[in-house]
């Protein structure tokens, strides 16, 4: 994720919000539970059966069944995304759910069903194969990243390194060292998403058989640039499969998955209160609270277009999961987001592509002009030289020849170099309308029809829901006052029948309080159970470092600084001063500084200068140390061997010592209030 420039003027555009219900599953059926969820996907309408009172009904912008596969949901929701990419927006599609209910079905696939991330491939590479005119050149690049227990790691790297989010919260995150790989086809960059996923982490619960243990973000830039304008445009997409959220007690987990479950829980719940923030427009947005959330900073509420895929289960056992994803879904509807078309950004590498191949030709032009000059002839030779100078100057003379000869060889080499290069970087690069084939040509031609139809028809179906749903809305408000009575018992009856459905939605409102009251405790309940055994694992290392830390080491403990940006603890410089960030230089005239006090001296002057910071030497001591007078017990008290009293005042020393010193880690935990 490289750092764009932030947008000019943006259009308010809110975040798209699909519901998918997955069938039952076998396991689901062979064990007798029933479906409570039913979907109304002409009305973009979800009802869940609620078992012990009313059922509860939520309108998004659009609404898939078990019957509905991943192709209609691409042409419907996700097609008109990608082609905005493809005109130089962010785009971002991100699957949240419960573990278990189709997040990767729906992203990635599986061999028999096309995920939306396969499919955006296809969609980009038609387009470019579609783009008439040879003046249009694409770059297409691909980066794939998890963040697995708060670590983002790069997935196309060899060793999956660990990367760092860079940036703050205005100006937006982004992650600078992340593997970037350029494609030329859909084959390349399903190849790519398959190396990244053999490196994520994955892992069997009660709940899912292969289950995604962590987030991950496939990042795709398409980069185009117009000859004639001489603009280039560039668009991001983010898909996103999030990891499910999870109930530690229904995933049976292993110590191993509970330490997974509840760092994905915490990033979910980031998530949650970052979706919740922008839907009610509040001042602050913790976007920094979590990784996941500065990953997907811009996708809410920034300078993206945005999809979110809710997926549920229809299962009676999953009432409770299915309701909260719900909710989160239908409060995401309310987010606000600032897309804007990125023109000429700083970053694009078309652009530095462009640039070096310009430079290389000059380079190779320089060097044919330089070739095309009359080379410098050998020396010639003098008139008349003794026998035995004339075999030695042949030798020199075959010497130079044959350094020039070399030479000449070298800089054949090296333009050939440079060919290969410019040869490279145009191989990345992909020309606009290069098909040539006309089979190819009326191929594509016949897909683009096809693709505006779709376009065409979704467009209708979706304003065919949203009419619905305002239908729906307004038969409620206007009913009351359009009808009119012939006789007052039927207005009576009206107004009942009007107070009994107030009455039941009231009831319903009260039920859903006390229901996400319930869960709130739940969720408290939880988070005060890994508080809990976080504590007891902090005060057994407490207790180890209070044991076997000498004192000696303490204060390095004292120095440790939290670094953000790394998010790990990390020790300060001795002399408590930052280090510096470049090597001092010395004055005029002067050796560089080696001295401690130069090096973290903070006024570049003293760093010039090579000072020493020396401790002043103990002066001699001007006074006597007190010593009470001896009484003499001689004869009466037994006398004490020599080294009796010694040992007496260091033990008496060593107890006040303790006591004066301040209290141990583990102590001061306690008195903080810990319980
Ligand atoms: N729409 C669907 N149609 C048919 N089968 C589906 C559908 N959605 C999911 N499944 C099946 O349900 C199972 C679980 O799906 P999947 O692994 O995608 O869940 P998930 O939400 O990604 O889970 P996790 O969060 O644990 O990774 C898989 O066997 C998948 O094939």
């Amino acid at each position: 994720m490289e750092k764009s420039a932030r947008p000019r003027t943006a259009l308010n555009e809110c975040v798209k919000v699909v519901v998918r219900c997955r069938p039952l599953s076998d396991r689901e059926k062979n064990e007798g539970f029933e479906e409570v969820v039913k979907v109304w996907p002409e009305r973009g309408a979800v009802q869940v059966y609620n078992p012990k009172g009313q059922d509860k009904m939520f309108t998004y912008d659009a609404a898939y069944d078990a019957s509905a596969d991943t192709q209609t949901m691409y042409d419907e929701m996700v097609r008109p995304l990608v082609a905005s990419v493809l005109d130089g927006f962010n785009g971002c599609v991100f699957a949240y759910g419960q573990t278990g209910t189709g997040k990767t079905h729906t992203m990635e696939g599986t061999a028999d069903h096309e995920g939306i991330i396969p499919r955006a491939f296809r969609h980009i590479w038609a387009h470019i194969e579609n783009s008439a005119s040879p003046d249009v050149t694409h770059l297409v690049s691909c980066s794939y990243i998890e963040l697995y227990l708060e670590d983002v790691r790069d997935l196309l790297s060899k060793d999956c390194k660990k990367l760092t989010i860079r940036g703050q919260e205005l100006n937006g995150f982004y992650i600078p060292e992340m593997t970037s790989v350029v494609c030329k086809s859909a084959a390349e960059m399903v190849r790519v998403m398959r190396a990244g996923n053999r490196n994520r982490a994955a892992g069997r619960t009660d709940m899912n058989e292969h289950s995604s243990r962590s987030h991950a973000v496939f990042l795709v830039t398409v980069e185009t640039a117009h000859r004639k304008t001489n603009r280039i445009r560039v668009g991001k997409l983010n898909l996103v499969d999030l990891a499910g959220s999870e109930r530690q007690r229904k995933t049976g987990a292993s110590a191993e998955r509970l330490r997974e479950a509840s760092r994905i829980n915490q990033a979910l719940s980031s998530l949650g209160n970052v979706i919740s923030a922008l839907a009610e427009n509040s001042p602050h947005v913790p976007y920094r609270d979590s990784k996941l959330t500065r990953i997907l900073q811009d996708s809410l509420g920034g300078n993206s277009k945005t999809i979110m895929i809710a997926n549920i289960g229809p299962a009676s056992y999953n009432y409770d999961e299915t309701i909260t994803t719900l909710r989160y879904a239908h409060r995401a509807k309310a987010i606000k987001n600032k897309p804007v078309r990125n023109e000429d950004p700083k970053d694009a590498k078309l652009r530095e592509y462009q640039a070096e191949i310009e430079r290389l030709r000059a380079l190779i032009e320089q060097r044919k002009l330089h070739d095309r000059k009359p080379r410098k002839l050998p020396r010639p030779r003098a008139p008349a030289a003794p026998q035995d100078n004339s075999e030695e100057e042949t030798v020199s003379i075959e010497n130079e020849n044959m350094l020039a000869e070399s030479s000449i060889e070298q800089e054949k080499k090296q333009t050939e170099e440079l060919e290969a290069q410019i040869q490279a970087l145009e191989e990345r690069l992909v020309q606009g309308g290069g098909g040539g084939k006309e089979l190819l040509n009326n191929l594509n031609e016949a897909q683009l029809v096809l693709q505006q139809r779709r376009h065409e028809i979704t467009q209708r179906k979706q304003r065919e829901v949203e009419m619905q749903q305002r239908i729906e809305l307004e038969e409620e408000t206007t009913a009351s006052v359009t009808s009119t009575f012939a006789t007052l018992q039927q207005e009576v009856d009206h107004k009942t029948q009007r107070l009994k459905k107030c009455l039941s939605k009231y009831a319903c409102l009260r039920e859903e309080m006390v229901e996400q009251r319930e869960a709130h405790d739940g969720e408290r309940r939880e988070h005060e159970a890994l508080q809990a055994a976080l504590i007891a694992e902090l005060r057994r290392r407490l207790l180890v470092a209070d044991s076997f830390v000498p004192d000696a080491g303490r204060p390095a403990v004292l120095r440790a600084r939290y670094n953000e940006d790394t998010d790990t603890w990390e020790l300060r410089d001795h002399s408590g001063v930052e280090p510096l960030s470049e090597r001092p230089v010395a004055g005029p005239g002067r050796r560089r500084p080696t001295s401690a006090a130069a090096l973290a001296a903070r006024e570049p002057r003293q760093r010039a200068e090579n000072v020493l910071d020396l401790a002043p030497l103990p002066l001699p001591s001007t006074t006597r140390t007190y010593t009470p007078p001896r009484h003499n017990h001689a004869q009466s008290v037994p006398t004490p061997t020599k080294k009796e009293p010694e040992m007496e005042t260091v033990s008496v020393a060593r107890k006040s010592a303790r006591a004066a010193r301040p209290s141990t880690a583990h102590q001061r935990l306690g008195t903080a209030g810990v319980r």
